[in-house]
């Protein structure tokens, strides 16, 4: 830390592509962001702010001659490549918490189970922290969620058709922290539906470059006359009205009713339900309106419609595992920690008071650690619960968590299809949720000569147990609508070459009414236990985003209770003393 007069700075960071942000240091820690560089007026940030990029070196030798009590705060913060709000600087401020935090005396062994996004964050930023993770996986892949594998011919499967938002703040200055920005392919801004009714045909939502947010949102709507009428656009306007003035407070107490009756109380016609939030409801959680809560969808327009390239998305230039995962092995490797593959947690050993004693493997292998963290599937922690700790009411909530079954498929074509865009599709027909043509959108499976359409096939309650030629039988029928003049259902046009077809029997929990008080902090009431994944308490959805997210949180309250870890303390296992 280096004295400027009153102004100290903080934690510069690399060169070149610095933010710097000059807030008041009392608000800074409460989140109650001042926004100071033009110091006359200082005031909240708004989520669209733009905050500069360069060091502000004039605003910093303006503030000077004031004698200013302002702090400055250089954040390292890579260049994300589109918007520079105060979403980003909040991912990178915490980012940067960990790499200048004091370098622990004694560092600590972490224990991490899972290495999907959440286990893979957790151990980076423990790592930047100056600690030890050792990050165990069960299978012999990285990525959970976004694990994909490579078949004889070379050619990859993936366990989902992942798509990266504009509004990611953390999972873009990850990447921006590992150097591998290059790897997002971004799209156009657009929203493409195909239309049922008009088989081969889409509908376009196009976000205009220089309007502002919210402005580009409502313009791209009000814009799109095919799907919905005026009249149906007023009347779902209206119905709005109350979670545009009603805020957060609103959007969250919204999480006990469904879509479907959302709409309904709220004088939307049913048609605007079925034109655009069945599309919604399926690619946001892969299942329909009558069942997800209605605070995943307005969470979801919060963040696309009030950062201006929120809705914005990219697709990862190749599979997930090598381009994503293992730069972030490499990362939390290079700086001492572990990750080892084929490590499957069997069961949780504890202390006599409670606490975890280790983790034993399905090897039998005995882990130890100073702290320990599950950052697996909701699903598998509460199978691998200890007894004594299930009447504990922090667990006992997440049994109303539980994993929705999704289907995810590919199917190479023996020949380049035409009525496609280099973009996300969203298919609105019955049995298909979202699908792309990763010929075309990705850089890693291009072919110029043939087709790979991946597929997200939800709701897949009915047909996860069903055989894999049931199931690509019954999406070619889905095809043969969405490309008339290409595909038929008998194959007597473009041929099937070859398919993967990889369900997911238990996927992201299952968004529906009443489940987001149950979803849990990361700091667990068991000492020295903590959680991580996506389905944690973030503000982000089920998502790469929210699992990226709850990896900072759930390294952070482990470096905040670094003294506690050291002392060794134990807990108490006293369900009184256990926050709610
Ligand atoms: C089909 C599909 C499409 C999706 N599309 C998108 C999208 O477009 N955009 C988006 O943002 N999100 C999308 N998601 C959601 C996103 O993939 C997840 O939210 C995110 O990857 C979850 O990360 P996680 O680390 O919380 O959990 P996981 O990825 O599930 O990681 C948990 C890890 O724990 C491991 N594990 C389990 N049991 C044990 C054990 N006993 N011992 C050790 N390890 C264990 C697992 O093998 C796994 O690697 C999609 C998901 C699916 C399935």
């Amino acid at each position: 830390m280096s004295q400027l007069g009153h102004i100290s700075a903080v934690n510069i960071g690399r060169q070149g592509n610095n933010a710097v942000s000059l807030w008041n240091s009392q608000t800074a820690s409460t989140g109650g962001y001042r926004f100071c560089s033009e110091q006359r007026n200082p005031r909240l940030l708004r989520s669209s702010d733009v905050i500069s990029h360069k060091l502000n070196i004039p605003a910093i030798k303006r503030a000077r001659k004031r004698a200013s009590p302002l702090k400055v705060v250089c954040i390292d913060y890579p260049r994300p490549e589109l918007d520079n709000t105060v979403n980003y600087l909040e991912a990178a401020y915490l980012s940067s918490s960990f790499r200048s935090s004091p370098r622990p005396n004694k560092p600590l062994e972490v224990v991490i189970a899972g290495a999907g996004l959440a286990g893979l964050t957790t151990a980076k930023y423990l790592a930047d922290a100056g600690h030890k993770p050792i990050l165990l996986e069960a299978r012999d892949v990285l990525g959970g969620k976004v694990a994909a594998w490579k078949d004889d011919d070379g050619d990859w499967y993936e366990t989902g058709l992942h798509i990266f938002f504009g509004a990611y703040p953390n999972v873009q200055n990850l990447f921006g922290e590992l150097g591998i920005n290059d790897r997002l392919q971004w799209k156009e801004h657009s929203m493409i539906f195909a239309m049922p009714n008009k088989p081969g045909e889409f509908s376009r939502f196009d976000f205009a470059e220089v309007l502002p947010a919210p402005l580009n949102g409502i313009w791209a709507i009000l814009k799109n006359n095919e799907m919905l009428t005026w009249p149906e656009k007023v009347k779902f306007a209206i119905g709005l009205v109350p979670a545009i003035l009603g805020g957060q407070p609103y959007v969250e107490a919204q999480d006990g009713i469904t879509v479907k009756d959302w709409m309904r109380k709220q004088g939307v016609p049913d048609r605007v339900t079925e034109e655009v939030f069945i599309a919604m409801s399926k690619a946001l959680n892969f299942i329909n309106p009558d069942e997800l809560s209605m605070q995943c969808i307005l969470i979801a327009l919060n963040r696309f419609l009030q950062e201006k390239h929120g809705s914005k998305m990219a697709f990862l230039d190749g599979n997930p595992p090598e381009r994503l995962c293992m730069p972030i092995a490499d990362h939390i490797q290079s700086r001492g920690g572990e990750v080892r593959l084929n490590s499957r947690i069997q069961r949780i050993e504890l202390n006599e008071d409670g606490s975890v004693e280790s983790f034993i493997l399905n090897n039998g292998s005995v882990i130890k650690g100073d702290a320990y963290v599950f950052a697996t599937p909701v699903d598998t922690l509460k199978l691998l619960l200890p007894d004594e700790w299930k009447e504990i009411s922090y667990f006992t909530k997440l049994d109303k968590l539980v994993g929705v079954p999704v289907i995810n498929i590919h199917i190479w074509f023996d020949r380049k299809l035409k009525n496609t865009y280099d973009h996300l599709l969203f298919s609105r027909s019955p049995l298909l949720s979202v699908y792309a043509d990763m010929s075309v959108t990705c850089k890693e499976y291009y072919n110029p000569n043939q087709s790979m359409l991946e597929l997200v096939f939800a709701p897949a309650e009915e047909w996860v147990s069903r055989s894999d030629s049931e199931i690509v039988e019954a999406t070619m029928k889905e095809l043969a609508k969405l490309f008339p003049d290409e595909i038929a259902a008998d194959q007597s046009k473009a041929k099937i070459l070859k398919y993967h077809v990889v369900k997911t029997p238990r996927s992201v929990y299952k968004t529906v009414p009443g489940t987001e008080p149950c979803r849990p902090l990361q700091r667990s009431p068991i000492k020295g236990f903590y959680l991580a994944g996506d389905y944690t308490k973030q503000k982000y959805l089920a998502s790469m985003e929210g699992a990226v997210l709850s990896g900072k949180f759930c390294a952070q309250a482990i470096v905040q209770d670094y003294e506690l870890l050291r002392a060794g303390v134990r807990s108490k296992l006293a369900e009184a003393s256990i926050p709610n």
